[in-house]
Formats: structure tokens, sequence, C-alpha cells
């Protein structure tokens, strides 16, 4: 039987490599895998996301930012001498600020209030993906675990940012009547900051990766973050685009959001409840529409959608202006054989919890 051996490395990987060779190669890894190159960043950045797409973006990436910096103590905790531990501590001073209100995760806050979301939920992180929380975790545990050299090495992606950057800015800006400079405000620091981490991080990697090995585990460690990124992109196309299967738990439009003024709010801000020879209708601007992509109904109003269950979509298609809760139910009891006053009461109950979230009126 003849041996199995492996492959000889190819060329590239025995021979060490000159500072310009290895900044070409880590070059040419972003330049085939940085996230810029995902089409969800695409549609992002060329106006072809709903508001709620960019929302569940937002939201999503807050977790990254959020974690950021404790990736950043992990790694400064490794530091062996205070030079080292004095530039890297910088970082997160940038996220975290030196005081109250100020810093990077604040900023992105105010990016996701900028798009209607709720601080205390965003915050909480409930609504995540948990491919967000894998892929983000998965980095803070590769800095831990892995030698200095990897660790360092793996921020790296910072050398790319500053282009996705300013075409991201750019192209939402343009496209997205919703987004404002001062929504996107995170980003004017990142224009300066990445840069000086890269400069530094590159440095480091040239003159610490001093053999093929060290050269080929800087290559991976870097290759291994553009896939931390890839995958929170991935994870936003599957729940959110196509096939538009949110994950339980997962944010659902609509949800966390601060409530929009409406012209059709009563005064008080809470409408009264409904009785039963009131006439619902749906307020100008809200409609009732399948959604092909994931395969059920849904409420659309301006900037929001609503899901529906099956009991909704019932009573929402008997919505015509002109019958009123009564009828709605006693037709509902004829369709599905059942006590019209029962299903009167449950209606009142779903009709009250939609007009309060302004998609439903009298
Ligand atoms: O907007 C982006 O596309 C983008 C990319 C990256 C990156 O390449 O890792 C970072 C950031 N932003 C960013 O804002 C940030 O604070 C950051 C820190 C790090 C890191 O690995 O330490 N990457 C990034």
């Amino acid at each position: 039987m003849t041996a199995q051996f492996p492959p000889p490395a190819p060329e590239s990987e025995q021979r060490l490599l000159s500072h310009e060779e290895l900044e070409a190669a880590l070059r040419d890894i972003g330049a085939r895998r940085y996230h810029n190159l995902h089409p969800f960043h695409r549609l992002l950045h060329d106006g072809k996301l709903s508001k709620d797409q960019v929302r569940a973006w937002a939201l999503n990436r807050y977790y990254y930012q959020a974690m950021i910096p404790v990736k950043d103590a992990a790694l400064l905790a490794r530091l062996p001498d205070a030079s080292l531990r004095r530039i890297w501590r910088q970082r997160i001073v940038d996220h975290d600020g030196d005081h109250e209100g100020d810093g990077g995760i604040e900023r992105w806050l105010k990016l996701a209030e900028g798009v209607g979301f709720a601080r205390d939920y965003v915050l909480s992180t409930k609504g995540i993906l948990s491919a967000t929380r894998f892929s983000v975790d998965a980095y803070v545990h590769f800095v831990s675990e892995r030698s200095l050299l990897e660790a360092i090495a793996s921020s790296l992606t910072e050398m790319f940012s500053p282009t996705i950057i300013s075409e991201r800015v750019a192209g939402m800006l343009k496209n997205y009547d919703f987004v404002t400079k001062e929504t996107l405000a995170y980003f004017d620091k990142r224009l300066t900051q990445a840069p000086r981490d890269a400069d530094f991080a590159l440095d480091y990697v040239k003159r610490h990766a001093t053999t093929p090995e060290l050269q080929r585990a800087a290559m991976d460690a870097l290759t291994f973050k553009c896939t931390v990124l890839w995958t929170q992109l991935d994870a936003l196309y599957f729940a959110y685009v196509s096939p538009g299967l949110v994950p339980p738990d997962a944010w659902q439009p609509g949800e966390g959001l601060v409530p929009e003024a409406s012209p059709a709010a009563a005064p008080t801000g809470v409408p009264a409840a409904f009785s039963g020879s009131d006439v619902p209708r749906l307020p100008r601007g809200v409609r009732l529409r399948f959604d092909e992509v994931r395969n059920k109904h849904i409420l659309l109003a301006p900037e929001r959608t609503f899901d529906l269950d099956d009991n909704a979509v019932a009573v929402l298609k008997l919505v015509d202006g002109q019958s009123s809760v009564s009828q709605i139910a006693r037709t509902l009891g004829q369709t599905y054989d059942a006590d019209p006053a029962v299903i009167e009461a449950d209606i009142l109950v779903m009709l009250a919890g939609l007009a309060q979230r302004r998609v439903l009126e009298r």
C-alpha cells in the first residue's frame, strides 16, 4: 500500500516573506474576503433595503460594538509591557468613552435610536440573532485564547474599513430619507481611529511574524476575522432578506421601537376601546399585504411592518370600513362554526392592540 503524504505546502507558505510581501498577502485576504463584498452590504449601501432591514442591521451590529472593548480588554490583559498597553488601551477609551454619554458604543446607540429603536431594547440585546452572538463571541474567545500575534493580526480587518465606511455613509445618506448625518456620526471618528489602529497592528505583525509559520498564523487570523464579519451578514441576509426566516426570539419588525407620533392618535395618546357597533378601518397608508418572501400576511404601515397571526389575518380581511365589529364576528362565527359572542370578545381585544399601535382606527 502506498503511504499517503500530505501535499507539500505551496512555496509561498514555506518561505519567509519580506515585510512588503507579507503586507501584500494580508491585503489580498481582505480583497477576497472582507465584508464589503457581501450582498447584504451592497443592498445596504445601494439603498435597496427597507427601513426594517436597516434596523435589523443596526440592532445586530450593536452587539459587535458592545463587545469590541471586551475583546480589547482581553487583549490588553495579555500585553507584557506598559508601552504596548498604553497604545492598546486607547481603543477601549474610543469605544467606552471617558465619561457617560461619550464613546463609540454611545454613538452606535444614537444610530440605533436614529432608525427608531428604544434605547433600552437595544441595550438588552434581546432581539439580536443567535448567529450574531455566536460569531462576535467567537472573536472574543479567539483573542483571549490564541497567541498575541494572532490576536493582534485578527484586528487587521481595520485596514480595509475606511473604504467601506466612506462608501456606506455616502450611500446611506443618498438613498434613505430616514438616515441623517447625525445618525451616522459613529463613522466620523472611525475614519481616523481605524487607520491609526491598523497601522500599529500591521507594524506589530510585521515585526513579530518572524518565521513562515508565524506569518501563516497571522494570515489565518485575519481570514478568521473576515469570517466573523461575513457570518454576521449571512445571518442578517437569511433572517431579514431571503428566505426571511426570523428565528424564534430574534427581533421582529415593529418590536423595540419608540412609538412614532401619528395624526391618527387620539388626543390622550391611547385610543379608547372598541365596542361591537364600532366600524374598524385601516388608517390611510396602512395595508394588509401578503409577503411572498416570508409566505405570510403582514400589515404594512409607513416605515413599519407588523407580523400577524392567523386570527388577526382572518379579522383584517373583513375590515372593509363598512362592517361593524359585531358583523365581522358574525361572519367569522359562520365561517368557523363558532359562537359569535366569544369571537367578538376576542376581536375587541385584538383590535384594541392594533389601535394602540396606530394601525387601526374607527
Ligand atoms: O464599519 C465597518 O465595516 C467596521 C469594520 C471593522 C472591522 O473591519 O473589523 C470594525 C469597525 N467597523 C468598527 O467600527 C470598529 O470599531 C472595529 C473594531 C475592530 C477590531 O477588530 O478591533 N474592527 C472594527
